[in-house]
């Protein structure tokens, strides 16, 4: 995601647009997706608690503005710093007449302000929900947050704006005061534009490094692991030979060692097989991933076919009598022909299971070219 310079044009007629991204934040229920779609018009009846990532954008005089509305329950608040780093403004939503949840407001405030890529940008704190009796207003939630000494010591510029994302007054569509902090908000980047620009795409192009830097290792440390289970199966096998009856019992084969035991391979593959029930199951491997959604390649499948796909939570554990199961939990599932695969778990073993038993897929591990940075959704 670069930004483009203002000066630039676009194959030389209409200028590029340059881009403001915006991260949206604070607790779950305090009204940040309300806001966000009062802001660009859309019905703020109905919200649903965003599970994860949802984006809006607008214009803004020759800006592009992205709108990064996370989720704030705290099961979603661990993928928050992901988007840390290409962010040029904070919008952080209280829900002004929920007092009891003012403290939990608070640490979390101060720990996005700590965080190196967030501090000393602009902050715009939204104390919403005015229309419920006995909200706190600005003065009240500058105290509560403790806000005045945070922003100082992390030189945040900022404004508070009360509001009521869901019922402004006056009939209103959409809470002028709302639109007034949004605004300030976007024209404080704008005024230190090319400033935050750069350290957005130094951030940028940092955190890009050490995702690749993450995937090396993590790459380096899978195919390791395989090699180490290619030797334990192949010692098993050699196991399985020596503990056979003494040589001269097994008939015709007594003087024929390489044959005997080509024999005794397709023994253990057999019963392995056997096992398995009607499903073949095959560990696979997440060979690449992406930020948001990937393909898989099983171009394996024959015609007619389906495949699952499991990214599995943990690595797969075997129990005594469990031989060939795989019983690890599923991180989720998916049953694919040739589509587009969504949300799997980062740095986690996969298994294909083919759910026809009279086909097999050769190696998954060949079939599956990208798998995406997982979220736990
Ligand atoms: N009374 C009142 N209710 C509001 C206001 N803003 C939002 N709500 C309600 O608060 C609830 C939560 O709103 P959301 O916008 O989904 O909250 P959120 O912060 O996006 O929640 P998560 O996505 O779970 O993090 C919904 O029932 C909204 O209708 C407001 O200004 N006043
Ligand atoms: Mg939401």
């Amino acid at each position: 995601m670069g930004n483009a310079c203002c000066n630039c044009t676009n194959l030389g007629t209409s200028p590029v647009q340059r881009k403001i991204i915006l991260l949206l934040v604070g607790l779950d229920n305090s009204g940040k997706s309300t806001a966000a779609k009062g802001l660009t018009g859309e019905s703020v009846e109905h919200t649903i608690p965003t599970i994860g990532f949802s984006s809006i954008k607008m214009k803004h005089k020759g800006f592009d503005v992205i709108i990064y509305d996370l989720g704030g329950g705290p099961q979603i608040r661990g993928i928050w710093s992901c988007y840390f780093s290409d962010v040029y403004g904070v919008i952080f939503v209280v829900d002004a007449s929920d007092e009891n949840r003012l403290g939990e407001a608070k640490v979390l405030l101060y720990n996005l302000l700590a965080n190196e890529k967030l501090a000393g940008k602009p902050l715009l704190v939204l104390a919403n929900k005015q229309d419920i009796p006995n909200a706190l207003d600005e003065i009240d939630i500058v105290e509560s947050l403790s806000l005045e000494p945070l922003v100082n010591q992390q030189k945040c510029v900022t404004l508070v704006e009360v509001c009521s994302a869901l019922s402004p007054d006056n009939n209103e569509k959409v809470d002028s005061r709302l639109v007034r902090g949004y605004r300030w908000l976007v024209r404080q980047v704008i005024s230190n534009y090319d400033e935050l620009n750069r350290r957005v795409e130094h951030d940028m192009k940092e955190a890009h490094a050490a995702v690749l830097l993450q995937r090396e290792e993590w790459k380096k440390r899978r195919s390791s692991e395989l090699e180490n289970k290619q030797i334990t199966s192949t010692n098993s096998v050699n196991k399985t030979i020596e503990s056979l009856p003494p040589v001269a019992e097994t008939n015709g084969y007594a003087h024929n060692s390489a044959k005997f035991s080509h024999r005794i391979k397709n023994q253990v593959e057999m019963d392995r097989h056997k096992n398995k029930k009607s499903n073949k199951v095959f560990p696979g491997v997440i060979k690449d991933e992406l930020p948001t959604e990937g393909k898989a390649n099983v171009d394996a499948v024959r015609e007619g076919g389906s495949m699952t796909v499991r990214a599995l939570t943990s690595p797969p554990r075997k129990t005594q009598g469990q031989a060939n199961g795989d019983r690890s939990r599923p991180f989720t599932s998916k049953s694919l022909g040739n589509t587009d695969v969504k949300t799997w778990g980062l740095g986690e073993e996969l298994t294909l299971v083919d759910t026809r038993s009279a086909h097999q897929v050769d190696s998954p591990a060949d079939h599956v070219e990208y798998l995406t940075n997982g979220t736990a959704f």
